[in-house]
């Protein structure tokens, strides 16, 4: 009986219950055309995201349906180019998604918190952390973390093995470079916010800890446990509250794809114990959190906040980082011209002494630098796909009057190519970044400034832009200087999968070591 009640149920809320709500169309979404099944339930974005291609998906249904297109029974997905600054930018009423408040599971961090004020009081708090100057003062930090990928890629170059811990090999001078850039990317950010590299560059693995909250150890893979958590978490987190909850926390809780989000806690809460336990010599970004209580902030923050911003950082300071630099280097591998170009203005400009590995002050002078990276962020955003957002009140977005409590969204992926903004938008062209690239024209170049938005806008916009710019310069500057770079097949593509990030899958390379 209890097995027919079960049935019964299941079938009034994901069969009867979408088409009722369909038809009653309380919030006049209907008008809005969906591809096949998304205007009656979340399944079609679920399953592109099962896919890991729903930034693709997305984009297609753009081309074909037109630039307001519905995605799923309460979320509205627009591509005009002022439908962005309607939904991101500043003096909105709408705030971050329920999406959100799931992936947050009741101990939101600064980047998952919906409520403004709350998200305003935690943005407060880092602003110091990411301001110009303690940036700045990590870059010694930085260029060594770049000094052991050199020394790495060196020995992978000569099919060699970095240690006898080494899980990546070299086969016929090939090996994938995605891996190393992300061992690069965690050993960083761990090192500049906590001084507790994780020395994955050192072993040539991604083994380290995560710690429960009772403080038994456990040795998990950070690559594994961070991609499975977010693929899991943005394919149920379409879900409302409780059925995620019933899914993730209840139903599916012994599988690893469950488990994954905790053990990934687990490596901030190790991070920040060990952090706690052991203050650095030298000042790193956690320095400058407000655990003390002080005269600005008399009450420090809570071990629970310390352990949700040492999370946030330790997700968004490794995930998008390697993103940015995998799909840069897999540019310049691509367009042998592009990449002769780089080394010789890097040389042209800097002194031998800072060769292969400069200061972020020097390379600010090499203008093709930074055009090779926007170019990159252009065509391939780390965040591709139209992060969500609830409307709270009628709002207007792109002339179209939405009711509260919609979802909407608009992705960079396809903003970023759009031909009546772009020219040749398809194609890697790092000149037309140039203020002289005199192929292209002052209207493109103000699109450009206006429309590519890798980091997003408004006060949700990423707060490390500045630590992810110095350490994409750096990084690529030296792997530019140091090595020559060639696909093993000519006109090889580079496949992405989303999880939150559209994360390049891999790039298998070869590099000759120049220096
Ligand atoms: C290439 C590198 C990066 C890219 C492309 C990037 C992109 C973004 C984007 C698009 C958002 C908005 C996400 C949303 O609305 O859900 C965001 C937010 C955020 N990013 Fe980044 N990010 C990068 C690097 C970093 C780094 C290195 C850190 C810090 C270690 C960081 C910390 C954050 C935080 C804390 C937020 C939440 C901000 C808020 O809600 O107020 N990001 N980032």
């Amino acid at each position: 009986m209890l097995f027919y009640i079960a049935l019964a149920s299941i079938f009034t809320a994901a069969v009867l219950y979408p088409i009722v709500a369909y038809f009653k169309d309380e919030k006049g979404l209907r008008k809005y055309p969906a591809p096949s099944i998304a205007a009656f339930t979340p399944l079609w974005q679920m399953y592109h995201n099962w896919k890991g291609l729903k930034f693709l998906a997305v984009d297609r249904v753009h081309r074909e349906l037109g630039d307001v297109v519905r995605l799923g029974p309460n979320h509205v997905s627009f591509s005009s180019p002022r439908s962005f600054r309607d939904i991101y930018g500043h003096g909105t009423s709408i705030i971050k998604d329920t999406f959100y408040d799931n992936q947050a599971g009741g101990n939101p961090n600064m980047a998952d918190a919906t409520n403004k004020a709350t998200h305003r009081e935690k943005r407060k708090n880092l602003a110091f952390v990411f301001s110009p100057k303690q940036i700045t003062a990590t870059e010694p930090r930085v260029m060594r973390i770049v000094e052991k990928l050199v020394r790495d890629i060196k020995i992978k170059a000569q099919g060699g093995m970095v240690s006898d811990t080494d899980r990546f090999p070299v086969k016929d001078g090939v090996f994938d470079l995605r891996p190393w850039l992300n061992m690069f990317s965690y050993d960083a950010i761990t090192d500049i916010f906590w001084s507790q590299s994780y020395g994955f560059l050192d072993r040539g693995n991604d083994d380290c800890m995560a710690e429960a909250a009772d403080g038994t150890l456990r040795k998990v893979s950070a690559m594994h446990t961070f991609h499975t958590n977010t693929g899991f978490s943005v394919l149920v987190g379409h879900l409302s509250p409780f059925w995620f909850d019933l899914v993730k926390n209840k139903l599916l809780a012994w599988t690893f794809a469950s488990k994954s989000g905790p053990y990934f806690t687990g490596m901030a809460r190790h991070l920040a114990t060990q952090r706690l336990r052991n203050p650095p010599k030298e000042p790193d970004l956690f320095s400058n959190l407000p655990t003390h209580s002080s005269e600005k902030r008399p009450v420090p923050m809570s071990r629970d906040e310390i352990l949700a911003e040492s999370s946030v950082m330790l997700n968004a300071g490794n995930d998008t980082t390697q993103s940015a630099l995998t799909n840069t280097m897999y540019d310049l591998a691509l367009n042998a011209s592009k990449q002769h170009r780089l080394r010789d203005e890097l040389r042209r400009h800097l002194d031998t002494d800072q060769l292969p590995i400069a200061s972020y002050e020097a390379l600010q002078h090499v203008p093709y630098l930074r055009a090779v990276i926007d170019e990159s962020f252009r065509l391939h955003p780390p965040l591709g796909t139209g992060v969500p957002r609830l409307t709270t009140e009628p709002t207007v977005i792109d002339g179209k009057l939405i009711p509260p409590g919609v979802t909407v969204s608009a992705q960079a992926w396809s903003l970023h190519r759009r031909e009546d903004l772009f020219r040749d938008a398809e194609s890697w062209i790092p000149e037309r970044w140039l203020p002289d690239g005199d192929d292209f024209s002052d209207e493109e170049r103000r699109n450009l400034k206006d429309y590519v938005q890798p980091f997003s806008q408004g006060p949700r916009a990423c707060i490390g832009r500045n630590l992810a710019y110095m350490e994409l310069s750096i990084c690529i500057a030296a792997l530019v200087l140091a090595f020559e770079w060639t696909l093993p097949h000519q006109g090889a593509k580079l496949r992405h999968h989303e999880r939150f990030n559209c994360n390049p899958v891999e790039l298998p390379i070869r590099a000759r070591a120049l220096l």
